[in-house]
């Protein structure tokens, strides 16, 4: 009981003297344990750490860590994705699924394009589509957090950007980027500036909906 007493004393000094220099976002931000971010894709790490930006509440680390890929829905996925995340990082984590949606395949190959996109390449995924007349296809990323807590809810942050599956244009470095042109833009995702891909696409529109989250909850 005194040790609880002696450190919400300093506790609440601590937050007295930071908040009186730099405001209380900034006591949670200084203070409040990091989230990791697991993730074994430098490409995901690279974008995400380009959208987030200075302006996020909370501090985000990474780490490499090898997770299963799992089956069933993308919401799914990721929710056993992130609880796997905690159970090894034994606190706060983030990690994010994405998958490719092919309307004219029923929404596959879905979380699997890892494994479609590892066998048959971006030209192999276009010609998946050589017999169908509808090219088009939902780019899906969905981030999942855990608190670090088994018994609190694990949030989910979807971004959603629809376009069609196209002959492959562009640079190679990022996986299906040179299949994929977005609604409204005559480019694929390789051929976009970074910085214009990532305000239109599905990582980009996950990364806000996290942001605002996390900044409404502090
Ligand atoms: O913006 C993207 N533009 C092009 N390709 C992309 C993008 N985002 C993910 N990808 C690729 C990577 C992987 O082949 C598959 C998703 O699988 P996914 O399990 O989410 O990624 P991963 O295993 O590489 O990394 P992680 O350790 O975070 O699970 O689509
Ligand atoms: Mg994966």
């Amino acid at each position: 009981m005194w040790i609880s007493l002696k450190s919400a004393i300093f506790r609440s000094t601590r937050y007295y003297s930071r908040s009186s220099i730099k405001g209380v976002a900034s006591y949670f931000n200084t203070t409040m344990e990091p989230i990791v971010l697991v993730t074994g894709n430098q490409n995901k790490l690279a974008e995400f750490n380009q959208t987030i930006g200075n302006n996020f509440p909370r501090k985000v680390i990474s780490q490499d860590i090898d997770l299963p890929e799992y089956q069933g829905e993308p919401s799914e996925v990721a929710r056993e994705k992130c609880k796997a995340a905690a159970e090894k990082v034994k606190g706060p984590c983030l990690v994010e699924d994405t998958s490719l949606c092919f309307n004219a395949l029923g929404g596959m190959p879905g979380p699997y394009i890892k494994w479609f996109l590892a066998k048959l390449g971006p030209a192999g995924l276009h010609k998946l589509l050589e017999g169908f007349d509808d090219k088009t296809a939902d780019a899906v990323c969905i981030f999942a957090y855990s608190s670090g807590n088994p018994d609190d809810e694990i949030q989910l942050f979807e971004g959603r950007t629809s376009g069609k599956i196209v002959s492959p244009r562009g640079p190679t470095n990022f996986g299906w980027d040179p299949c994929f042109q977005p609604d409204g833009f005559e480019m694929t995702y390789a051929e976009m500036k970074k910085e214009t891909k990532n305000k239109i696409s599905h990582r980009g529109k996950a990364v806000e909906a996290c942001r605002k989250y996390f900044t409404t909850k502090i």
